[in-house]
């Protein structure tokens, strides 16, 4: 197993003062607003240059009971209500991913479903529009995107899909990009939650005489509504990150959504009266990673950087930065955890009665933090034991924010579209060293302005 930093296990640390409180909150806020104002989800519609609908056909094949049945149809578009709904009776009910199994269950998802060879559009509209190297650039990756087409969708009147994340389909999955073929329907909004924020595409008049498109970052929360009528018909790519050579372009010292965050960490390595004895801030991200049962936690922490997603991917660019020490650590939740782990919220309530430790909100000794990073979102890991799978308590950290993806609870998002593959989100927390004051100024020096000073 790889070393983690034993030495800092399971010490406690005092409480902070009120004026060390204010500087993490400080930190906390400069975090979150910078995640609010990124794109977790983004669509638009491809350019009129970049679809000519007369070299557009949609081939798609009968299906029944899993086999083609007849030779493969093409289709025009934009999609009439006839062909529209010869597309969806072509295609079989959509099953979704329940733990290991694969189920169909209509009151979570109500649509039909065709997957590669038995349908494929004519034309190559990703390659024609140049569409993964702007995606990739709209979502501030240096590392190429690639598209792997997963399925058609169709929804019917009163069709609709519950409220999912996307089944983690490897290390290097990082979202969903949909497109919506234009056909005559009404409703089936598309709508995606992240971190409390909610963003709508509706494509019902957006697809008239377009192809509209969408991605979200698999880990987020996401539903389609109910059509209220006309057939709904979209096009679902997994998109990866490549694993080869990156774009190497290094926008940082431009880029003036770091400046929010670097301003209030270099206030607070500045400041020789936060944590002078020194200390480790945990700062959660806001998104799940996927990692797989069998990953290694080198691997993992390796790729992580290149991975990372919208303001996580700040945060990770400020504190490389300022040079500081930092480790990831795995964080988890007792309703994750099948053994029956004690961590129980309802403490945290009885110790914020307590008025000191109710004032340091970044006090969570009751946290629990895995050695590894295989158990993780969802009810399918539960089975290693204890021995296997090393938890600890770290009590000497600041907590800056709490990973977002370890306290998902409805049970709908433990399941993910698909069959579960041996890989779930990982929820991580990045720590990051604060050397002690007398260190800190000799430190202080090596440490790099930005432009924008
Ligand atoms: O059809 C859509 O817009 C979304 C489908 C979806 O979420 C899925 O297939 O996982
Ligand atoms: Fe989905």
């Amino acid at each position: 197993m790889y070393a983690r930093k034993q030495d800092r296990v399971d010490k406690d640390r005092r409480l902070l003062n009120d004026h060390e409180i204010a500087r993490v909150k400080e930190l906390k806020e400069a975090f979150q607003q910078i995640d609010e104002s990124q794109a977790f989800a983004c669509s638009g519609s491809f350019p009129a240059s970049a679809v000519d609908f007369n070299k557009i056909a949609l081939f798609c094949q009968a299906m029944k009971d899993g086999d083609a049945v007849g030779a493969p149809q093409a289709f025009k578009l934009p999609l009439t209500n006839e062909t529209a709904k010869e597309i969806y009776d072509a295609g079989e009910p959509s099953p979704f991913g329940r733990g290991k199994d694969l189920v169909y269950d209509d009151a979570y998802r109500q649509a039909r479903e065709l997957k590669p060879p038995h349908f494929a559009l004519t034309y190559d509209l990703l390659s024609a529009s140049a569409f993964l190297p702007l995606l990739a650039e709209k979502l501030d990756y240096e590392v190429r995107l690639e598209a792997r087409v997963n399925k058609l969708n169709a929804y019917g009147p009163g069709g609709f899909f519950k409220a999912h994340k996307d089944t983690p389909l490897g290390k290097d999955h990082i979202g969903t990009l949909m497109l919506c073929l234009p056909s005559p329907f009404e409703g089936g909004e598309l709508v995606i939650r992240q971190n409390g924020i909610t963003t709508t595409f509706d494509w019902a008049n957006q697809v008239k005489d377009s192809i509209a498109w969408g991605f979200l970052f698999s880990d987020c929360e996401h539903e389609v509504l109910p059509v209220k009528s006309g057939i709904r018909i979209t096009i679902a790519y997994d998109i990866y990150i490549s694993r080869e050579l990156s774009m190497k372009k290094d926008k940082t010292i431009l880029d003036t959504r770091l400046e929010p965050m670097r301003r209030c960490l270099r206030t607070l390595i500045d400041d020789v009266s936060f944590l002078p004895e020194g200390g480790s801030l945990a700062i959660g991200l806001a998104h799940g990673y996927p990692l797989g049962q069998d990953d290694s936690l080198r691997d993992f922490e390796t790729l992580l950087p290149s991975r990372l997603k919208a303001g996580d991917a700040i945060l990770w660019k400020v504190v490389e930065k300022f040079g500081l020490e930092r480790q990831w650590l795995a964080i988890y939740d007792k309703h994750d955890l099948g053994f029956g782990l004690e961590y129980e919220y309802g403490s945290r309530s009885e110790k914020q009665n307590k008025t000191s430790e109710a004032k340091d909100f970044t006090y969570q000794p009751e946290i629990i933090l895995g050695d590894s990073f295989v158990a993780l979102e969802g009810e399918y890991f539960g089975e290693c034991s204890l021995d296997e799978f090393p938890v600890t308590q770290r009590k000497d950290l600041v907590w800056v924010t709490f990973p977002r993806a370890a306290s998902v609870k409805n049970t709908y998002i433990a399941y993910g579209n698909e069959p579960q593959s041996e890989t779930a989100y990982a929820a991580v927390a990045l720590e990051v060293t604060i050397p002690s004051a007398d260190k800190r100024t000799t430190h202080l020096g090596a440490i790099p302005e930005t432009k924008n000073d």
